[in-house]
């Protein structure tokens, strides 16, 4: 088993008993061994020495909700609220998408997450053999799971259903343990309650995870009332969703007892300020989740609402918005974004042996050049990177003891292709 050395580094490890470290640390395989301040053996014990000086090792980022493929529809419906911007923009396009523009797009997207040191997705969408696909060419980490819209004939549910169930058993566990899965019910205003409960029961027969959006704006909350009697939560809760671990992207719109029935049933949060912003949703009421002890992440949602998917844009957002609407400067500390923003983020999909750099942890590292001016006076390296760093400062990634960039380069896609075959199916899809 290869076993390589980076010395001279300086680590932010997200290990509360060791937030910082100066020194080495060592992976064998896919493994980190050791992480410490000397190396653990002479130097001619590794097949591979790095120099690390100059460089800030830290855990890759977690970007717990997106739709990778709608990187082709960045910057085609901008200022405009969900519904409206779904309805009149988002659905009609993706009508057209066909597997190889999911593929164009996701590799896109996929590209642009490691570039800017994003080591996990999660991903729901359709065609997903493609996204599957590009996960395991492209080396990243991955979530994945094809949500379903229901708002269809039953034979065309059944269709859908059938699929996500398919997808979920081919793939879970698959890349040596890189692809897990989900089961996902796109939202409680697209599928019907019906419908909601074959999915659950899917995934109680496949033992997996269920990712939904929900409560992402005030008037699905209001609709969702007008049609079924009750918010979101309530409705989800008793059409059995949280008896299956839950994954929920946005909960923007919850009261201080929805917020305690999620934590009662564990139900995790991805946080997407940047989208929830732009689409006008709300700011999330991340303070308090946090102080209810509910597990909280952060992810992008897809590059069509965002306009990026720089996962160290959403760490900054998260630290910064609470303060900017509560008034409180420790709403969400610095220390706690990063957090949401790596080690939670793996918890959050039920991953727990990744987004910390400890012995015994995955090899999912990312190291930034802190040799710039915006990393000086060399204080806090916390600080500089949420409050400081953009991802161009991202110089390499390595994800299950692979490097995936160097020097910025991405050695697993080949780029220029990437972005021309991305741009050949927004021209082709426009001129449908
Ligand atoms: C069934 S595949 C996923 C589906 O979700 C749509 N989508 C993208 N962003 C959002 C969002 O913020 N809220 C709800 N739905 C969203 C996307 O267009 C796909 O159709
Ligand atoms: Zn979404």
């Amino acid at each position: 088993m290869k076993k390589t050395i980076i010395e001279n580094g300086t680590f932010l490890t997200m290990n509360e008993e060791a937030p910082m470290i100066q020194g080495c640390m060592v992976i064998e395989g896919n493994r980190i061994t050791y992480i410490g301040e000397e190396a653990p053996l002479p130097a001619g014990s590794y097949d591979e020495r790095i120099d690390g000086s100059g460089k800030l090792f830290m855990p890759g980022l977690v970007n717990t909700h997106g739709h990778a493929a709608m990187s082709l529809l960045r910057g085609y419906g901008d200022d405009m609220a969900l519904q409206v911007w779904l309805q009149e923009k988002m659905w009609p396009m993706e009508g057209k998408f066909t597997a190889q523009d999911v593929r164009a797009g996701t590799r896109l997207s996929v590209l642009e997450m490691l570039k800017g040191g994003t080591t996990t997705f999660v991903d729901m969408y359709d065609h997903m053999n493609e996204v599957a696909n590009a996960a395991v060419e492209s080396g990243i980490r991955a979530c994945l799971t094809r949500g379903v819209i229901g708002l269809c004939s039953r034979e065309v549910q059944d269709a859908k259903l059938a699929e996500a169930i398919a997808f979920a058993k081919n793939w879970h566990g698959q890349a040596d343990g890189r692809i897990t899965t989900m089961m996902s019910p796109h939202s409680p205003y697209t599928c019907p309650p019906d419908y909601i409960e074959r999915i659950v029961q899917a995934a109680h027969d496949l033992n997996l995870p269920i990712h939904t959006h929900m409560s992402e704006t005030a008037r699905e909350v209001q609709e969702n009332v007008d049609q079924y009697g009750l918010r979101p939560v309530a409705h989800l809760e008793k059409l059995g969703v949280f008896s299956r671990p839950t994954l929920v992207a946005h909960g923007v719109h919850l009261t201080d007892e929805e917020i305690e029935v999620l934590k009662r049933y564990d139900v995790r949060i991805s946080h997407n300020p940047g989208s929830n912003l732009k689409l006008a949703s709300g700011v999330a009421r991340v303070p308090e989740l946090l102080k209810a002890g509910v597990l909280v992440s952060l992810g992008t949602d897809g590059a069509a609402s965002n306009n990026n998917l720089d996962m160290l844009e959403e760490v900054r957002l998260a630290a910064l918005i609470h303060k900017g609407v509560s008034g409180d400067p420790v709403a969400v500390s610095a220390s706690e974004a990063l957090k949401l923003g790596t080690l939670d983020g793996a918890r959050s999909i039920w991953l727990d042996d990744v987004g910390a750099l400890q012995q015994g942890m995955k090899a999912d590292f990312i190291a930034l050049d802190i040799d710039q001016p915006h990393f000086y006076p060399r204080t806090n390296f916390i600080s500089h990177v949420v409050y400081s760093a953009v991802s161009k400062d991202v110089t390499d990634v390595c994800i299950d003891g692979r490097w995936v960039v160097r020097k910025g380069e991405c050695l697993t896609m080949d780029e220029e292709k990437v972005k021309f075959e991305a741009q050949q199916s927004f021209e082709r899809l426009t001129a449908l």
